[in-house]
């Protein structure tokens, strides 16, 4: 069988009862009722995405998926492409901004090169590259369908390879020049909004890029027609290789009931993508904060997910996940730490 659909067939819904469980817990705990707000939602989701209502956190990874852009050429980013290569080995040496959020977090990175145009080589480094950066989607299809199939299966087959490894709250992350393009145009294959509000600024290109941007992006979906109902098509027709592989590990992450949380605006283009392939797989997704990209918002609306940290972001690279690991794992500990009423000898609410 191949490795999507094995993935597809794995993934189940939420476990009402560990839920249940979750929820007479959290209000037995010494605290108003609902009086920690989202953290008591996430313990009661975490709960039915493990089947355990105090599960403990261990192993904490951010799966750093790069990728390039034929795209680029029309001249959509602020950046030139070889700062994908030269940031995978950011990467991979610590220094970057995403090594120090995942430090902070207690995190450990992988970084995958799905697609860099370049030939990069680090010990470290996984290397699952599918093609030398996609095709240029404002003249035709980013990757033929075979290939996106086999972005999709390496972030399987990474996030797979992770768990085995221990791996139990995993996050999104991305690195690649131009992905911000791809990504509005996956926005926009499945939101009625004018192009104008979904597409934003990236690396931080100024009115004229912008509007090539826009042109360009306009002509991706002209040519390439992508069809809302054929979501591996449209990975293939105005996608990007690392965006397949984050679709890949958000589909391998739910089929084996492991926790995935996405970062900004690219992840969560891919997260449309898994979605779209198998809607339980959004039960498994945990938003972590809305980028400055103006199209993130409506994405995650997109899933009826909500953002949890505002802080004006756009980097990528996992940023936003790293930070919110350490809201999630404190979701965890409430549960399993907090004493009950019974246990410190506190009054209970008066009927
Ligand atoms: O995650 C986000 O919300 C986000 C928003 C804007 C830019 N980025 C990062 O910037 C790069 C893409 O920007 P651009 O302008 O080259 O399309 C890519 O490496 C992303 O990781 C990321
Ligand atoms: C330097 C740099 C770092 C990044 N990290 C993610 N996207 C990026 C884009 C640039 C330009």
């Amino acid at each position: 069988m191949k490795l999507i659909e094995k993935a597809l067939k794995g993934i189940d819904g939420l476990d009402k009862d560990s839920m249940e469980r979750a929820k007479k817990r959290l209000d037995s705990l010494t605290k108003p009722k609902g009086s920690l707000g989202v953290l008591e939602e996430l313990a009661v989701k975490l709960a039915g995405i493990k089947k355990e209502s105090m599960h403990e956190i261990k192993d904490k990874v951010i799966i750093v998926m790069a990728g390039d852009h034929g795209v680029v050429e029309e001249g959509v980013s602020a950046y030139p492409q070889e700062v994908t290569p030269q940031m995978i080995l950011n990467f991979l040496s610590g220094g970057a901004a995403i090594n120090v959020l995942a430090r902070h977090a207690g995190a450990r990175i992988v970084c995958v090169d799905v697609g860099s145009a370049a030939d990069v080589y680090h010990e470290s480094l996984v290397s699952k590259k599918v093609k030398r950066g996609t095709d240029n989607i404002a003249r035709g299809p980013a990757m033929s369908r075979e290939e996106a199939v086999r972005c999709i299966e390496a972030g399987i087959e990474v996030v797979w390879q992770e768990i085995d490894r221990g791996a139990d709250l995993i996050g999104t992350g991305e690195m690649g020049i131009g992905n911000t393009t791809p990504s509005s145009a996956i926005l926009a294959v499945y939101s009625e909004r004018p192009l104008e509000e979904l597409v934003g600024r990236g690396t931080g290109i100024g009115d004229d890029r912008l509007n090539l941007k826009l042109r360009a992006i306009k002509r991706a979906l002209e040519i390439n027609q992508p069809d809302p109902r054929d979501p591996v098509g449209v990975l293939a027709k105005v996608g990007g290789l690392e965006i397949g592989a984050i679709a890949g590990c958000i589909l391998g992450a739910a089929s084996r009931r492991v926790p995935v949380v996405i970062d900004g605006f690219i992840s969560t283009a891919g997260a449309l993508i898994a979605g779209r392939i198998e809607p339980r797989c959004i039960d498994y997704m945990i938003a972590s904060h809305v980028s400055q990209e103006p199209g993130h918002g409506i994405m995650l609306r997109l899933m009826g997910l909500e953002p949890m940290i505002h802080m004006k972001m756009r980097l990528g690279e996992g940023t936003g996940a790293a930070l919110a690991f350490n809201m999630v794992e404190a979701a965890t500990k409430i549960i399993r730490e907090m004493a009950t009423f019974d246990d410190a000898g506190v009054s209970r609410e008066i009927k």
